[in-house]
């Protein structure tokens, strides 16, 4: 039977990345997304908005919902410091495959924890399964009714302290009006937006980057 999309960028990062450089892998996907195949990663214009906060954050403990083939994970991962953490959440089994293959070509597995499963039913268990007391860093990049609900989950669970921060993808496009509205009305949280690009495409999207309050 036919290949899938996330099983030929998996062949496009074996070929032509090289193994445990994870700045080749994220190089390699984008090259094959830009030039081959449309695929949903970050991407390479709002991917360096990513890094810019993360690299600003230095976080020690980071969650990603929505792991797709786990170019923004390696993407992440590469900039944390040795004894930092990334729990990375992805509801279908599928693409938890792929990026399983991708997180290990870039040798970053000792770094990242993927977990299989649906946000809702994962981030209240995120103390007991990881040890983990806070989050000091949420990319939210899965389906986007959830990035409200799930806030709002993380917000009860106590998984947020005084300035944690939430970095949102596709506030635009596909969009995110509910959570948008929330945050930036939100007294609890102070938001910017980050104006750019729909990944390797001319429409407009952006990030939104919320600093909790506490
Ligand atoms: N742990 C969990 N819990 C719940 N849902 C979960 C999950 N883990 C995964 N999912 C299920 C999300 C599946 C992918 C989410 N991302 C997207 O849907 C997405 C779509 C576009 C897009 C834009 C314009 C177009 F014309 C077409 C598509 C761009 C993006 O950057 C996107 O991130
Ligand atoms: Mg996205």
């Amino acid at each position: 039977t036919r290949s899938t999309r996330p099983q030929r960028l998996l062949a496009a990062v074996q070929k032509n990345a090289t193994r445990g450089d994870p700045r080749s892998v994220v190089r390699a996907i984008d090259q094959f997304c830009r030039h081959k195949e449309w695929a949903m990663n970050v991407g390479d214009e709002k991917g360096c908005i990513l890094d810019s906060v993360v690299s600003e954050a230095n976080p020690t403990y980071v969650l990603e919902l929505g792991t797709y083939c786990g170019y923004s994970t390696v993407r992440i991962a590469s900039l944390l410091s040795p004894n930092s953490k990334l729990i990375t959440v992805e509801f279908n089994p599928e693409y938890a495959k792929i990026a399983r293959q991708v997180i290990a070509w870039a040798g970053l597995q000792d770094k990242i924890n993927l977990v299989e499963g649906a946000s809702g039913d994962l981030i209240p268990k995120m103390q007991e399964m990881f040890g983990v007391k806070t989050f000091d860093l949420v990319f939210l990049d899965h389906w986007k009714d959830r990035y409200l609900p799930d806030t709002k989950l993380m917000e009860k669970c106590g998984l947020l302290r005084k300035g944690s921060i939430l970095l949102a993808d596709n506030v635009i496009c596909p969009g995110t009006p509910d959570y948008l509205e929330y945050i930036r009305n939100s007294p609890q949280y102070e938001s910017q937006y980050f104006k750019s690009h729909l990944e390797y495409t001319k429409v407009e999207d952006g990030l939104e980057k919320s600093v909790f309050l506490g």
